[in-house]
Parts: C-alpha cells; structure tokens; sequence
C-alpha cells in the first residue's frame, strides 16, 4: 500500500535503516517519505555547468616552475571566489579509480543486515550509514555511505586491516584495493598542499608539514535512484568542515556548487578529481579561501556514486594561520582550535551545513577557556 509521506516513527535506529534500505523499500514507495524531504530553499534547481578552473598537474608535478606558477594562479582565482577547482593529469591510475568504485559496489549490494554488521556507532565516523537515519531525523540524505580511516603514521595498512577487522576475508581485496586508492589520494593531497601554500605566497612546505601525519576520512557515497528527485537530496547544502576533499565522482552527474549567488551544476569528466576547500582550510589562508558551498542531487533513473577523501590533520595539531599571513593581514580571523574540537562540533551538537565554522567559532568562544 502506498505509505505516501509517511512519517517513519516509533522504529529504532537499526529498523529505520532496514527499512529504509532493506530490499529497495525506499524506491518501491510512490512518494519519498517525509523525513526525506528537504526545504524549498535548499532545493533551487542548477540551470548552468560551472566554468571552474581545470587545472594541470603534469608540469607542477614534474617540477617545472612555470606551470608551477600557472597552477597556483588558475587556484588562488577559484579558491578566493568559491573555493572549488578541478585537476587533471593528478598522478592517480584511472584503473585504481575504476577499481575502487567495483570494490565499493559489492560492498552496497550486500543484504541491508550484512551492512548493518558494520554500522556507524554514535560518536564514531567509521561504518556504514543508512541516510544517517540514526542521527536525524528530519531532511535525511537520500544516500549511503561508509567511512573509513587513513594514516600512514606506521607502517600498518590501516585500510586493509579495517576491512579484514570488520568485514573479514571476503572483503580483503576492496581493503586493498581502498588502501591503495587512499595512499594516493593522500599524495596528491600533499602535493596540494604545496601548490596552495604557494598560491598563497607562503612556505611553500608550510601546509604540507602540517598534514603528513595526518588522519584522514575516506567516504564512499551511494546515491539510489529517487522517484522524487525534486523533493530529495543526496547530501544538503553544506560546506566541508574538514580541509580539503578531493572526489571523483561517476558518470551520472549530481554535484552542485553555489557560485556567483547561484546553484552550478559540475559536469564529470572521468579523468578529472574535484578539489574543495574546506572550512578548516578556511581558517588556515585567515579567511582567505572560500570553504566551498556545495551538494549532491539525486535523479529518478540511476544510481550514484562518488569517492570523497577528506584531507584532515592530527586531530591534536592546532589550527592557524601562518604568521606571514596574519601579519599581511593585520589581524586573525578565527580563535584557535584542533581539528578535534571541529569534528566534535560536527558529530556531536551541530550538524554540518553552510554556516558551520561560524557557528563552531561561537561555540567555542563561549564554552570554558580552552586548553588546546
Ligand atoms: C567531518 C565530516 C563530517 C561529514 C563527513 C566529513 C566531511 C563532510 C561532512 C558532511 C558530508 C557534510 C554534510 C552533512 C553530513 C552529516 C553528511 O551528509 O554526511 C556531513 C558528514 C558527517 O557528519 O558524517
Ligand atoms: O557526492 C558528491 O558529489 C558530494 C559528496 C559530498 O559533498 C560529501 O560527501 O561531503
Ligand atoms: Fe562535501
């Protein structure tokens, strides 16, 4: 019988998600259920493709200077508008990225409980989650995800291990094939983090020094098709609270920027990863670069899906702008903080959206004096 918009109530967190992703159930409904739908506001629809920058490695990473130079430009001009930018010829096999979306496809086909057996806990970010049903309960993603950490501090394949430590011997090789896709990931997050500390006209190891011990969170999204796609979204309006994401997206198309007061379409080009600013790199530039606004749109035909690595530091390792900058400046744009305390923020009391570091700065200027 048609549920309509139902309001799913009186169920426990492991039945919201069964049922929600149990045998297609959400699809097989004629109306998206009403925890589902998201304000008019948020769901403005994209009627241009953004014109972001794409950016070419190839020279800055063979050690040209010029288009070293060339690079850091076409960045500086994206990340002091919207903070979104896209690179090609980036170093990443392409049969590493079409590896890791079959790896995570067997891993999303798998019966609702088997997912379930890995579950995010509250307070954790690593497991699966089914539209975070068990953390909102109003305008849920129309999504899964698992998440998963990254560090090479030692000389343990943290990745593999994870999978073999929570999904065992079956799932071996999605952990290797993931431990490779994030060790890449991670350097070319640190080549990154030279061109921007060049863009930025300061050491040129600054930012890269601060992140290589860092701990990162790898999020495979899952996006199922929607039979009210104007009613739905894959993930909401919000800005990354972590620094830097780097995501490769799959052919179908759903990821919006706001830009020049507008919703922007991003069209995927399959040998292109999508880098954003975050707001933990906003705080890093003293204001500088834009934390890029930006969501995910569902449509009614296909499923979705995209690979995000979020670039994170060591989450004791306090946050602030180089010196250089600050006296350019004049005066510092945000309190101190570590990345710890941001994560808290977001996991705990405030759920990531467009005003997310300002909300976070408030909070804790006025909690109790902070011993950093
Ligand atoms: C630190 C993080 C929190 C989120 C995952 C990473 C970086 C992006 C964040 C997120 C995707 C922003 C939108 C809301 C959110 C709840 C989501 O839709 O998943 C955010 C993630 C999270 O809190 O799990
Ligand atoms: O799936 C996408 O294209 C965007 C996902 C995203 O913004 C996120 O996971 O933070
Ligand atoms: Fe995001």
């Amino acid at each position: 019988m048609d549920s309509g918009l139902c309001l799913v109530s009186g169920l426990n967190h492991k039945d919201v998600q069964t049922r929600f992703f149990g045998p297609s159930w959400l699809q097989m409904q004629s109306h998206v259920p009403m925890n589902f739908i998201w304000p008019k506001e948020c769901l403005v629809n994209a009627h241009e493709e953004l014109q972001a920058p794409l950016v070419d490695l190839d020279g800055f990473l063979r050690g040209d200077e010029e288009a070293t130079h060339r690079a850091a430009e076409l960045i500086s001009k994206a990340c002091l508008t919207h903070g979104f930018f896209q690179v090609i010829n980036h170093g990443v096999d392409q049969r590493l990225i079409g590896e890791a979306y079959n790896q995570m496809d067997g891993f999303f086909k798998l019966p609702i409980d088997r997912k379930l057996s890995v579950r995010k806990i509250p307070g954790s970010m690593w497991g699966y989650s089914g539209a975070h049903a068990d953390r909102f309960s109003s305008k849920l993603p129309w999504k899964e995800t698992l998440s998963f950490p990254f560090h090479d501090n030692n000389s343990e394949p943290v990745v593999t291990n994870y999978f073999n430590s929570t999904l065992g011997k079956t799932f071996e090789q999605t952990g290797v094939t993931f431990q490779k896709y994030c060790e890449a990931m991670k350097g070319l997050g640190m080549k990154l983090m030279e061109l921007l500390a060049i863009s930025l006209d300061v050491d040129r190891f600054h930012y890269k020094d601060l992140f290589e011990d860092g701990c990162s969170i790898m999020r495979c999204n899952y996006y199922p098709s929607c039979q009210q796609p104007s009613l739905a979204l894959g993930t909401g309006p919000h800005c990354d609270p972590t620094t830097l994401t780097i995501l490769h997206q799959d052919q179908v198309g759903g990821l919006d920027v706001f830009a020049d007061k507008k919703w922007q379409t991003v069209r995927p080009l399959p040998h292109a990863l999508v880098v954003n600013i975050g707001d933990t790199f906003t705080a890093l530039s003293n204001g500088r670069y834009k934390s890029c606004l930006h969501r995910a749109v569902v449509n009614q035909y296909k499923e979705r899906r995209s690979l995000a690595f979020f670039v994170c530091p060591k989450e004791d390792k306090v946050v602030r702008p180089p010196e250089d900058i600050v006296r350019r400046d004049g005066t510092k744009q945000y309190p101190d903080f570590t990345w710890s305390k941001l994560l808290e923020f977001t996991q705990k009391y405030y759920r990531a959206d467009e005003d997310t570091l300002q909300n976070f700065t408030k909070w804790l200027l006025s909690s109790k004096p902070q011993t950093l």
